[in-house]
């Protein structure tokens, strides 16, 4: 597992090092325990997941992931929501559509907000069934990708080796990643897992909503979210890239 975790580092050289310099534990997405008094907070009922956007511009930023959700009918209706919401200018914004919809969001949904991929292939395109290739992302206008989000890991069984070369293609093609992340073997062991972890932090995934994210974004670590349920919800989505305005005050 070090050497895959090693490998992982290697290949992403240089980019979020803070992150990528320790080693990933096996294949677990960033899970934290939610009894941390900072993170008390009566609505989060599910494990936390951390997130960090590679090549981002280091402002908070704010994800939205629909997964398997959605028609056409729904998605219109969300990205018209999107485009009517009244949104603050110092927050990256981003959602992440199912690829068969990506390229209906990004021809309706205004520019404030970048499209993101939920996964892509790890190489260049070519006879690969069911997959999609950086390249084609980028023909659609898709600027970011999701990788190693723990339901990849935990549900389709990706690890740290597929998903750090993911990683390391996707950058190389200009792609911006959020990378979901996690905790060394030997420190979960020791039930280091929460410090770890939250020194690690950069976005909070988990549970957030329109009811606990100002609470959430004051939190110092905390520099945005990448928000599952909630972002299929245009005006909530709205009051969560607001929440920037708690960080603002708190600040
Ligand atoms: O997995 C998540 C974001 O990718 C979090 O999902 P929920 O916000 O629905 O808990």
């Amino acid at each position: 597992m070090a050497a895959a975790a090693s490998s992982l580092a290697t290949q992403v050289s240089g980019l979020c090092r803070e992150v990528l310099s320790r080693e990933s534990a096996p294949p677990t997405a960033l899970f934290l325990r939610s009894d941390h008094s900072r993170l008390r907070l009566p609505s989060l009922r599910r494990p936390h997941r951390g997130v960090v956007a590679m090549a981002g511009t280091g402002k908070f930023f704010v994800g939205g992931n629909w997964k398997c959700n959605g028609t056409k009918d729904s998605i219109s209706k969300l990205v018209a929501d999107l485009n009517d919401a009244k949104l603050e200018n110092d927050v990256d914004i981003v959602v992440a559509p199912p690829y068969i919809y990506a390229d209906q969001v990004k021809q309706s949904l205004n520019d404030r907000i970048e499209i993101s991929a939920q996964n892509c292939w790890v190489g260049k395109g070519g006879a690969f069934t069911g997959e999609i290739s950086a390249e084609q992302l980028i023909d659609i206008g898709c600027k970011w990708v999701i990788l190693g989000h723990s339901e990849r890991r935990h549900i389709i069984g990706e690890d740290d080796q597929f998903i750090g070369k993911k990683a390391a293609f996707a950058l190389s093609q200009n792609l911006k990643v959020i990378a979901c992340i996690g905790e060394k073997l030997e420190e979960r062991e020791a039930g280091k897992t929460f410090d770890v972890c939250f020194e690690q932090m950069k976005a909070f995934a988990g549970s957030v909503n329109g009811s606990n994210c100002s609470e959430l974004a004051k939190q110092e670590d905390i520099d945005g979210f990448l928000v599952g349920g909630a972002s299929l919800k245009g005006p909530e989505f709205a009051i969560i890239v607001n929440s920037v305005t708690s960080k603002k005050v708190a600040a």
